[in-house]
């Protein structure tokens, strides 16, 4: 069992902020386990950050899969949700819960989250209804971006807000037990956090929320392409891993790696007898 399951992060709210991490992999799982993030999300955007894809739709539940068992392995003590992919809940609500449950069977995952407001509330209350927790999506959703603008802030207009405060409650009313804010402006997320009786987890969305959550490689510098404004880089792995790997290169060329403390020895008497 996980050290938190799904009463505890109602409980942390108003008490202790929440905070979320991405993980992809068996290595980061482990660091993301040992600094104490409360809960690890197993993101499609490791379809961008890992994988390489322009955008998370390419992202398969065999991805979702493989990557999630990995993050398990690393971390068996956290509470870990996992991203429903683009294409895994839009066939119907047999197909959402089909995937749904193969997802926790297969991985060992605590929850999924799945992208949407009012469009994706039939399928939540499905899943919830069915014993699954589920975390809600909401503002800036990038499975459907294209629809949106393209990965920008969301809400800014009396319009798009009254959408996204729609969207959140009937998220929540439906069942999930946290809801995701993504790229809103500040102000909406406070509202919508102090009208909701779920906990809110904010990326982009500003300091007023029940908890947060960033990309593990934009928060340890490891992914370039792009960084969103909202990102704080707490270290700068790509341009450290640059610069080691680097130092390897020369060193392998000039013969400094490897030394006699990187090499095996073999017995005098052994040697002499080898013809
Ligand atoms: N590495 C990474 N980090 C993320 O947080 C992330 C992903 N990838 N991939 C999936 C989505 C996409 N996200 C993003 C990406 C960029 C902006 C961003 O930079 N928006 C700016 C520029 C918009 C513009 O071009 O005008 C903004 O001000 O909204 C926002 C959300 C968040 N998610
Ligand atoms: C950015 C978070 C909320 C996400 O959905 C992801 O990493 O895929
Ligand atoms: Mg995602």
């Amino acid at each position: 069992m996980p050290k938190y399951t799904v009463p505890d992060f109602a409980a942390l709210r108003g008490k202790q902020k929440i905070v979320m991490l991405t993980a992809y992999d068996y290595a980061g799982a482990v660091m993301a386990e040992a600094a104490g993030v409360d809960l690890i999300l197993v993101g499609d955007s490791l379809g961008m950050v890992v994988l390489g894809y322009e955008s998370t739709v390419f992202v398969t539940m065999q991805d979702m899969i493989h990557h999630t068992r990995a993050v398990k392995r690393g971390a068996r003590e956290s509470f870990i949700v996992v991203d429903m992919p683009f294409g895994s809940v839009q066939t119907g609500l047999t197909d959402a819960l089909r995937n749904a449950v193969h997802l926790i069977k297969e991985t060992g995952a605590d929850a999924v989250k799945i992208e949407g407001g009012e469009e994706v509330v039939e399928i939540i209350r499905h899943l919830s209804q069915s014993g699954i927790p589920v975390v809600g999506h909401v503002g800036l959703t990038p499975q459907t971006a294209v629809n949106l603008g393209g990965f920008k802030v969301q809400g800014k207009t009396v319009q798009d807000a009254q959408q996204i405060l729609r969207d959140a409650q009937a998220v929540a009313d439906a069942g999930a037990f946290m809801v995701v804010l993504e790229a809103i402006p500040a102000p909406l997320a406070q509202k919508i956090t102090e009208r909701l009786n779920i906990p809110t987890i904010g990326i982009g969305a500003g300091p007023h929320l029940d908890g947060q959550v960033l990309v593990y490689h934009d928060v340890l510098g490891f992914f370039d392409r792009f960084t969103p404004k909202f990102v704080k880089q707490y270290a700068q792995m790509s341009k450290l891993g640059t610069e080691a790997l680097q130092q390897f290169v020369r060193e392998v060329r000039t013969g400094v790696f490897p030394g006699p403390e990187h090499s095996f020895s073999m017995k005098e008497e052994v040697l002499s007898r080898l013809y």
